[in-house]
């Protein structure tokens, strides 16, 4: 195994439960260090994809190799080189955190002593205490998902699999999480995360758009952009209220609009065509060029457009 071999090789993926495909033909690859993100809306069929990679659910077709070996059948082998959050919580709410650290390290039949000495450094890593003397259930959300994610770095996995991590926790809390995930990467471990948080994607150095089973676009996020918006989305702000018959007439003419605050943003690469639409309320805005977010590459993704 070369050491720029990829960490993770997934080659047209299926996960059916029935006749339906949760995962359907996925294919891509992740490399060593890298922080991958995996973003799709709810039921796209993310979960299901790690949990086939870490060797819970077996593919129905396709192949799935962790570090060249295929996880299907060493399984036994790939656990150690492997922490998972998994998006439900995994801690034990009556325990302590200590005593959720020692849980987690049994698992992997770590002796008492190496479970001591690493949730001391995980805890120093992650800057809290590991002595508090309360059970899980009555920390607050952020810190509960911290615990979470020291106990799945107990055994010192390579490979770290972030399933939503930072789902329902407040923006600092998201900050501080985030920065712990990218000095993990610089740590050299590999990060697969999933998020609905379109600005979170923006740390992941590259990602995954995932639509009904299927990857819909993949790259890092300014390749995205730039493929996506060769030509840049327009932010329009009212002078007159002419917002609503204005998306309507965009609409009619299949050009997509959002919503953002007191202003709409509009992905038009076809400029001729949105002036023809826009005209009748041409006086009732002003117009200027903005750059493409995530959020403006995900619905452009979804729409099966792209724009050019
Ligand atoms: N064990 C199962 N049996 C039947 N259907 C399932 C099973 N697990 C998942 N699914 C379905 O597969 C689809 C993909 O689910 P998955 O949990 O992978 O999506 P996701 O992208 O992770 O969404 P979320 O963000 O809501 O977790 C959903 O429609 C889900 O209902």
């Amino acid at each position: 195994m070369n050491k720029n071999d990829p960490v993770i090789r997934v080659k047209n993926l299926v996960v059916a439960f029935g006749s339906f495909h949760a995962v359907d033909g996925v294919s891509f690859d992740v490399q060593r260090g890298e922080i991958f993100g995996f973003l799709g809306a709810n039921g796209a069929g993310k979960t299901t994809t790690i949990r086939t990679i870490c060797g819970i659910l077996n593919p129905s077709s396709g192949t799935v190799e962790v570090d060249g070996k295929d996880v299907s059948s060493s399984t036994a082998v790939l656990k150690p080189r492997i922490g998972y959050m998994s998006q439900k919580f995994t801690l034990y709410p009556d325990l302590t955190v200590r005593e959720n650290l020692h849980f987690a390290g049994s698992l992997y039949a770590m002796s008492p002593q190496a479970i001591a000495q690493r949730s001391h450094k995980l805890m120093e890593f992650i800057g809290l205490s590991e002595d508090l003397p309360d059970p899980v259930s009555h920390l607050s959300g952020g810190v509960k998902q911290m615990v979470a994610l020291a106990s799945s770095l107990l055994h010192d996995p390579e490979l770290v699999f972030l399933d939503e991590p930072t789902a329902g926790t407040s923006p600092k809390t998201r900050a501080s999480f985030w920065a712990l995930i990218r000095r993990l990467a610089q740590l050299g471990k590999t990060i697969f995360v999933t998020t609905h948080y379109m600005d979170e994607a923006e740390y992941c150095g590259r990602i995954a758009l995932m639509e009904r089973g299927k990857i819909v676009a993949m790259g890092t996020p300014g390749e995205l952009k730039k493929e996506f918006f060769p030509v840049k989305p327009l932010e329009l702000s009212f002078t007159k209220p002419v917002e609503q018959p204005l998306r309507a007439a965009l609409e009619k003419a299949g050009i997509a609009s959002a919503v953002f605050g007191s202003r709409l943003r509009v992905r038009a690469p076809d400029r001729a065509a949105f002036e023809q639409a826009a005209a009748p309320f041409r006086d009732g805005f002003f117009a200027r060029e903005t750059e493409p977010t995530l959020e403006d590459v995900f619905l452009q993704a979804v729409s099966g457009r792209k724009a050019v």
